[in-house]
């Protein structure tokens, strides 16, 4: 058998076009247009594609792009002054501090100065603690575009099995609360985890972030099981060249799993997606309005 490719590209796209009708009704309600600004530190070249991908589509959803370029030596407090400074101007309604960013820059302090209602990364600390106690909160965008992809296949999540591997901040915890918000059994998976195979083979969904090319092999899935691919790897081919895979065996995972997203064309366009989501959610909430329909967890 053969598995279901989730389409994230095509469904990202659905998302955007939504958004950009929420903001021309806003336009015309409120008299002003909703706007992100993108704080990026050093000249990272993937981190340079992504924060160009996201002006774009800033953009194109009709939204004000702001973008904030510096060098890789910015002091710390410049960056905190910058922050400060977007916190402040009502033009801005969402704010995204690129990580990673350099070691001299304590990335927590940074995270935490920029304004908890316009944390369009769901990264502040308030944000991850009202996530945590099921109140209103931005939530992050990958788990939020992961949700989204999962609630489309499944329709209701309850009492499903979820496997989530990886812990991180950004992404494995707030996966794991997303889900457990919507009644499945979770459980987290990372480095220290005992016989990792056996418990990913527990999950009829399975979500991937690691950081480690193609780690999850066909074996470790459930016949039938959803994956969530979030990996994003740069890998070296035979040939010199390098390509994009993800943390899941792609061609071992087409033969076992019920459906997969494909690295590229999955969960990134999500991302991005639901960071304009967020800021149109960001906008709705400054003035009172109710949260826009269907993009928000
Ligand atoms: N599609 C998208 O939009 C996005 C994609 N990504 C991608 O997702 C992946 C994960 O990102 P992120 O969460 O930031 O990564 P981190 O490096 O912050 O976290 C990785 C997690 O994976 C765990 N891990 C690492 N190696 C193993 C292993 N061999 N076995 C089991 N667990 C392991 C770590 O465990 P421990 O805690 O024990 O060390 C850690 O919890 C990356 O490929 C990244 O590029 C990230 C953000 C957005
Ligand atoms: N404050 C902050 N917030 C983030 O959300 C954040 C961040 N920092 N730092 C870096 C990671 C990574 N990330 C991606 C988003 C989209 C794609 C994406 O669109 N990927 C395309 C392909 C991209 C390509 O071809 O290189 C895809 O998967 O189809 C990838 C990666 C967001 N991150």
């Amino acid at each position: 058998m053969t598995a279901d490719v989730i389409d994230g590209k095509a469904f990202a796209a659905g998302i955007r076009a939504r958004v950009a009708e929420g903001v021309a009704a806003f336009k015309a309600s409120q008299g002003f247009t909703p706007g992100l600004a993108v704080v990026l530190v050093g000249e990272d070249p993937a981190s340079q594609v992504y924060v160009r991908n996201k002006h774009r589509q800033t953009l194109e959803a009709g939204m004000e792009s702001f973008e904030h370029r510096l060098p890789a030596d910015t002091p710390q407090a410049d960056i905190l002054a910058l922050v400060e400074k977007l916190n402040a101007d009502p033009a801005v309604n969402g704010i995204l501090v690129q990580l990673p960013l350099p070691d001299h820059v304590d990335a927590d302090l940074v995270i935490n100065s920029v304004s908890a209602d316009k944390d369009v990364d769901g990264f502040h600390i308030s944000n991850v603690g009202r996530l945590g106690a099921g109140l209103k909160a931005m939530v992050p965008c990958t788990p939020l575009g992961s949700l989204m992809l999962l609630r489309d296949r499944h329709g209701s999540l309850s009492g499903m099995n979820a496997v989530v591997l990886g812990r991180s901040n950004i992404v494995g915890k707030p996966m794991a609360q997303l889900l457990l918000k919507d009644s499945c059994t979770v459980t987290i998976a990372h480095s220290r985890t005992k016989d990792i195979e056996a418990v990913c083979r527990g999950a009829d969904i399975l979500v991937a972030a690691v950081g480690r090319p193609e780690m999850v092999r066909g074996s470790w899935i459930r016949p039938g099981a959803t994956v969530i691919d979030v990996g994003i790897n740069r890998i070296e081919t035979p040939e010199g060249k390098t390509r994009l895979v993800g943390d899941v065996h792609f061609a071992e995972a087409m033969e076992v799993a019920g459906a997969v997203t494909p690295v590229p064309g999955g969960v990134g366009p999500m991302t991005i997606a639901c960071l304009l989501a967020n800021t149109l959610t960001s906008a709705h909430r400054s003035v009172g309005l109710p949260d826009p329909e269907g993009l928000t967890a």
